[in-house]
């Protein structure tokens, strides 16, 4: 098979940096937007499909280096390439850039998973379990292959990218390229193994190599057909409840409090069988300590950001010494990034996706136990969301916020947060809040990162998580007025 590689010397993308650096931005899976591009290299480069496939099909990793200050040096991204003489019309919205070929003309070089045929050929290469130069298709043992057929992107809010196969399969390219087994898989395999119901079953990875390691490509499971996230669910009740301001949450017809309590008892679910597969610890004194230092190297990160935290630092650092006073707990793995959207409500109950944990931290954070109360805590959080979401266009507008409509949303966050628990300790007999010191370090941990992810991501939503970080605070009468 023809592959070439950067170690000859040579960079097999060398011709299409200023095109990939040109397109990088405006792709919803990049992260580094707004930061500034020093320039990018090729760490790893081959060719996919045979001399005699049509379309070519090339893998590469690429690194891309800044000069600023906002985050690492340096960010490796993965990407899957087609490359024809003429590309079909369908593809047109996925082109990068051109390059010559070796009959004088030019090739278009696209996004690879916009192409029916590239993701078919991904899809029947795992089914075979075949290894194509450093990438191996793997089937997951004792499952039924799905119909092989093309793949439709999937075009939403995403942080990686992925191809649905006719409503029954789902394949997720990992963007990021990380050496490591991707926590995702790995945790997707272990519940898979438990028979756990609160994931949708594996079918497959693709598995490559990265720094001389083995590096997670992409994951393959089942496609959950007629299912809504729990984020659009939660908006619409917030909404229904909105319109009719003189009523209570639980006297109107969207009432949401059935199914937080549905997905607590999931929650709940999903942490005694990670628990089960991959085991659990006591966390001690000194581990309640290593916890306090990640949130407190968190609030250093976010207060040089955002005056907002700067202003609360010491009253936030006080309510973390509440992890170490707040007695004993178990560490385990955990999801580690869980909100509304994380949740897919299927005709037959909920399912827990997207095991990835925190986008920003590195693979070691990623894999590290941590107290369930962590997951826990992010729920809490997004009820808090979905609940004052909708309030943001009232805040920004110049009668300012409506004080009817931000009692009806705090009643609803309330009501759910309170559901969610119930139905959690329903499953687990153990309810979050009656560890009250834990759990409010755990929320306001969460809020201090969801203030830099806003200001980084989507400045226009940061008053949510600093209105939270206010409450919390004041909650502990902690809050510098
Ligand atoms: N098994 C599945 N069945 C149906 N839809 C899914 C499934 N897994 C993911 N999705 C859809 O794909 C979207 C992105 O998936 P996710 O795992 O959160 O990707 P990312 O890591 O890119 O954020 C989800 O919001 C959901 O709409
Ligand atoms: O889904 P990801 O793993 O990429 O998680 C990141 O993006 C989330 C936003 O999509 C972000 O979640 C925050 O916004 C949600 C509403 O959009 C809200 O429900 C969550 O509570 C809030 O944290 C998540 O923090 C981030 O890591």
């Amino acid at each position: 098979m023809p592959a070439t590689s950067p170690a000859d010397g040579t960079d097999p993308l060398a011709g299409l940096h200023d095109d990939l650096l040109a397109w990088l931005p405006s792709q919803r899976w990049f992260p580094a937007k707004g930061r500034t591009v020093a320039g990018l290299r090729t760490v790893a480069h081959a060719t996919v499909s045979l001399p005699d496939e049509l379309p070519r099909v090339e893998h590469a990793v690429i690194a891309v280096s800044f000069t600023d200050a906002g985050g690492s040096a340096e960010e490796r991204y993965q990407l899957v390439l087609g490359v024809a003489s003429s590309p079909p019309g369908d593809v047109e919205y996925a082109v990068i850039g051109r390059r010559p070929n070796d009959q004088g003309g030019q090739d278009v070089v696209y996004d690879g998973l916009a192409d029916g045929r590239i993701s078919r050929l991904f899809l029947a290469l795992i089914t075979e379990g075949q290894t194509r130069g450093p990438l191996r298709f793997v089937p997951e043992p004792g499952t039924e292959a799905p119909i092989v057929g093309p793949g439709r992107p999937l075009l939403g809010e995403q942080s990686n990218s992925s191809v649905i196969y006719g409503e029954r399969a789902i394949m997720k390219l990992f963007r990021r390229a990380t050496a490591g087994l991707n926590p995702d898989l790995e945790l997707h395999r272990a519940l898979g193994r438990q028979g756990s119901h609160e994931v949708a079953p594996l079918l497959g990875a693709i598995e490559g190599e990265l720094d001389g390691e083995p590096m997670t490509v992409a994951m393959l499971q089942t496609y959950a057909a007629n299912s809504a996230d729990g984020w659009s669910m939660a908006l619409t009740s917030v909404r229904d409840l909105l319109a009719e301001a003189d009523l209570r949450p639980d006297e109107v017809g969207g009432d949401f409090a059935g199914e937080a309590h549905r997905i607590g008892k999931t929650v709940g679910a999903v942490h005694i069988e990670l628990a089960a597969a991959l085991g659990t610890r006591p966390l001690d004194a000194a581990g309640a300590a290593e916890v306090e230092e990640w949130m407190l190297e968190r609030l250093e990160r976010a207060s040089g950001v955002v005056e907002g935290v700067a202003e609360q630092h010491d009253a936030i650092a006080a309510v973390y010494r509440g992890v170490s006073t707040a007695g004993p707990s178990t560490v385990q793995r955990i999801h580690g990034d869980l909100h509304l959207g994380q949740e897919l409500r299927t005709p037959t109950g909920w399912l827990v996706i997207d095991f990835e944990g925190e986008p920003s931290k590195s693979l070691a954070d990623r894999v590290r136990p941590d107290s369930p109360m962590r997951d826990v805590a992010a729920m809490l959080r997004s009820f808090d969301y979905a609940a004052f979401h909708q309030l943001l266009d009232w805040e920004q507008s110049v009668d300012g916020p409506d004080p009817q409509l931000e009692r009806r949303a705090q009643e609803w966050a309330e009501r759910n947060r309170s559901s969610f628990c119930d139905g959690y300790a329903e499953v687990t007999g153990t309810d979050p809040r009656e560890n009250p010191a834990l759990l409010r370090a755990y929320e306001l941990d969460k809020a201090v990162y969801e203030v830099l992810y806003e200001t980084r991501n989507r400045p226009g939503w940061v008053s949510i998580p600093l209105r939270s970080m206010r409450r919390l605070l004041t909650d502990t009468g902690a809050a510098r007025r």
